[in-house]
């Protein structure tokens, strides 16, 4: 896939932006603050219906304008085009068109046009809490699967139900008995529910760390790379869909006691771990900034070909400020591994190392200044 052109309005510091991208490798050159990463951004809307930066809609929104715009052409692989408009205004939301049509789904929208993006927040994905990697690696299995990204939501609004009266029976808020019946009531969905996402976990790792090992050792053929999924019941023991949702209802009945008294769901996929290590030891704790790099660029490269893969499609992928976080010799060589297959746009300011950069690869260069953009 190949996005051609975009047209920003009213977008951080964007307020008419229009661009036609090279269907390769797209440099995006400017002084600090002057609008690079915001054209990142806006792509992201495109595919992911949000932003990686902005938590909320209202912080990408011009600081003096009612409403923002981004509008896409896309061409897929097969030559066939699609067209994504999507805008937002204060005290209406958002909405979504493709080709004209309403998006009334947005997980829909995410499973149709791959995106990859390596940024300097992608850090937290190696480095942060638990809940930064489950992010990602739920992020990549919904850019597979629309289903996926609906049963994650309905999960998590059985998880609110069941807190609220584990809640309740906690702070005696209702009765025991009355408070154990509503939680059955509640259970059998939650067990299926917490079941389902935690086979798709399952498949998903058992496929992607193939793609993720191959990647890594592009860069480093001594180490040993390992992503290892984290959940509470004994996973190598939980072949198919009836068994797995048996050994979950177990624990999840062990822990009814300790859920009572501290009034929260303690079992479920909320709680899984994606753990990151290098020849056995946890990365978190003890990888250099060197293995951390490397790491990240490999899960970019791995997500790259999964996607590819599993869509048929070529994913874009986002480089934002990576000479900056990753040095030049990681990101030509993330470049030379997926810049000759697909379509990249990597913002960077004005540099030495650019200029070496450039010279090496093929690129259409843009420069911004202002939220205003110049072909260069
Ligand atoms: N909601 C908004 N409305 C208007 N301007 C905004 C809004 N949010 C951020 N800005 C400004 O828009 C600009 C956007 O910066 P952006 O992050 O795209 O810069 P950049 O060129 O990538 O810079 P850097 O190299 O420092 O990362 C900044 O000047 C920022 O202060």
């Amino acid at each position: 896939m190949i996005l051609k052109t975009i047209e920003i309005k009213n977008f951080r510091n964007h307020i008419h932006t229009q661009i036609e991208f090279s269907e390769n490798l797209n440099l995006i050159v400017g002084g600090n603050a002057q609008g690079k990463t915001s054209i990142l951004e806006a792509i992201s809307y495109l595919c992911l219906t949000k932003s990686f930066n902005a938590s909320s809609d209202s912080y990408v929104l011009n600081f003096n304008s009612k409403f923002f715009e981004v509008l896409g052409k896309f061409e897929f692989d097969n030559g066939h085009e699609a067209i994504v408009r999507v805008s937002f205004e204060n005290g209406q939301g958002k909405k979504i068109f493709l080709n004209k049509e309403p998006v009334e789904k947005f997980s829909i929208l995410i499973s149709k046009f791959p995106i990859v993006i390596l940024s300097p927040r992608s850090k937290e994905t190696a480095q942060g809490s638990p809940e930064e990697r489950r992010k990602f690696f739920d992020l990549t299995i919904a850019q597979v699967s629309s289903v996926y990204t609906d049963e994650l939501i309905d999960y998590k609004k059985i998880l609110k139900q069941r807190n609220k009266i584990l809640n309740a029976i906690a702070n005696d808020e209702i009765k025991f008995e009355q408070g154990i019946d509503l939680l059955e009531v509640w259970d059998e969905t939650f067990v299926n529910y917490a079941s389902r996402i935690i086979l798709r976990r399952k498949k998903f790792i058992s496929e992607f760390i193939g793609f993720f090992k191959n990647a890594y050792s592009k860069f480093n053929e001594v180490e040993e790379p390992e992503i290892e999924y984290v959940t509470q019941i004994d996973i190598k023991k939980s072949e198919d869909f009836e068994t797995l949702k048996g050994n979950f209802r177990e624990i999840l009945l062990r822990s009814r006691n300790e859920e009572i008294k501290r009034g929260i769901t303690l079992v479920g996929p909320h709680r899984d771990e994606f753990v990151f290590k290098i020849n056995g030891r946890e990365l978190r704790r003890f990888a250099s900034q060197g293995q951390v790099k490397t790491f990240l660029v490999a899960l970019t490269i791995a997500k790259f070909f999964y996607l590819k893969e599993k869509k048929i499609e070529k994913p874009i992928i986002l480089l934002d400020d990576v000479f900056a976080e990753l040095d030049i010799e990681r990101t030509e060589k993330l470049l030379s591994i997926v810049g000759n297959i697909g379509q990249s746009f990597i913002t960077a300011t004005d540099s030495e190392t650019i200029k070496k950069f450039e010279e090496k690869f093929k690129v259409k260069k843009f420069i911004v200044n202002s939220g205003v953009v110049k072909d260069a």
